[in-house]
């Protein structure tokens, strides 16, 4: 057997460490706003950054120098204290160093220990399979337990390797503080050897081509997305382990357009939210991660046309069915989450 039992699977993995959460916790996470937290600038920004966010995130890892890594560990602690995020409402999570990595160790444990109270999220990069999870796991419940921790800090994984993608399922399965994977376009990108340069998005080489015409005539062409298989595979891994599935980075800040497209293909593919990179970036994800007014009043409609979920009915000429209300109730669960945060689009989802 290689796999622990049913009963096993929800023991906590240290004496004094919290019970692991057996649901995880209902919140709105469409943007996780990455913050360099080594820049005093930026981090005096953060109480600012909590009210625009639904997620902010200390980043330890890529993109922070080598030089910065003590300065910017600091700053994440900093971060922890500077406001309550429970009582906020905004969470607080923490892009560590990958496993191999001289900082892995100290990140992880001094943000246990100093700010684990603070702390709901610790995102794990470069993740190659479940043994990466246990490995952290382990270490996070040792230091919970030290730290006396009463609720259990979750995961979640970077998808960024084609090991960590062939292994998805695994690493989505690993454990209970598992709590969503992010798709790492960069890094993927070269882990794969794929030609490009970009951050994510699309790419205007990668593309299908008309037959050719008879009289010679210029061939009509598309661009076609090359992240669709990996998000469609890590949407189902996700919901396959109850866990929720995110975009990750569009690196090409100044291309707002191109951005909300990803995001929106994302979006309606299944994943709960996306990276915010820049504070531009937060518009357009709240934009697109939010249901549009009209899909959530159509969508109540459905429900309301079949209040127990069963049978068929008629609306402007499209068939429902218990299927169907299934996909209302998610656009319309979602309505309401969002709703709780955001009275505009609260009202604009009440109006008739
Ligand atoms: C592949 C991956 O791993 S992706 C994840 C790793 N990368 C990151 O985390 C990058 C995070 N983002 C950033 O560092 C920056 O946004 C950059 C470097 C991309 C661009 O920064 P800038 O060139 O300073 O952008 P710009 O000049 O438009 O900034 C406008 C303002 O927003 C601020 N700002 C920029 N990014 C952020 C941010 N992520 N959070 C908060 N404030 C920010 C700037 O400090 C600036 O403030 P000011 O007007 O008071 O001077
Ligand atoms: C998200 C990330 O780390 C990457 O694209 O490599
Ligand atoms: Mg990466």
């Amino acid at each position: 057997m290689s796999q622990k039992t049913p009963r096993n699977f929800f023991k906590p993995l240290a004496i004094g460490a919290p019970d692991p959460m057996r649901e995880l916790p209902i919140r709105l996470e469409r943007m996780i706003h990455f913050v360099p937290p080594h820049l005093d600038k930026v981090r005096a920004k953060v109480p600012q950054m909590a009210d625009q966010a639904d997620v902010v995130l200390a980043n330890l890892e890529d993109a922070i120098p080598a030089d910065a890594k003590d300065a910017a560990r600091d700053g994440a602690i900093e971060m922890g204290k500077m406001i309550d995020w429970q009582a906020k409402g905004t969470g607080f999570w923490s892009r560590v160093n990958p496993l191999n990595s001289p900082w892995f160790q100290e990140d992880v444990s001094r943000l246990v220990l100093e700010a684990g109270e603070q702390l709901d999220v610790i995102m794990l990069p470069k993740v190659e399979g479940p043994w990466d999870i246990h490995f952290a796991d382990q270490y996070v419940a040792q230091l919970e337990a030290k730290a006396g921790l009463k609720r259990p800090i979750l995961f979640h994984a970077i998808l960024e390797t084609a090991q960590g993608m062939a292994l998805v399922e695994e690493i989505a399965l690993a454990s209970p503080r598992m709590q969503g994977i992010s798709l790492g376009p960069a890094d993927l990108a070269a882990d794969r050897k794929m030609k490009t340069t970009r951050v994510g998005g699309g790419h205007p080489y990668y593309r299908v081509v008309d037959d050719p015409n008879e009289d010679g005539s210029k061939r009509e062409s598309a661009q076609q997305d090359p992240w669709h298989y990996t998000i469609a595979r890590m949407v189902d891994a996700c919901r396959l382990a109850g866990i929720n599935a995110f975009y990750g980075p569009f690196g090409d800040i100044a291309d707002s357009e191109a951005c909300e497209q990803q995001f929106r293909n994302a979006f309606l593919l299944g994943c709960s939210g996306t990276w915010s990179l820049h504070p531009s970036q937060i518009e357009i994800a709240k934009r697109v991660f939010s249901p549009a007014p009209d899909e959530v009043k159509f969508a109540r409609r459905i429900l309301e046309a079949m209040p127990d979920g069963t049978g068929v009915a008629m609306l402007d000429g499209k068939m429902q069915d218990d299927a169907t209300w299934k996909q209302a109730k998610v656009i319309s669960d979602l309505a309401d989450l969002v709703s709780e945060k955001d009275p505009e689009l609260a009202k604009a989802y009440a109006a008739d």
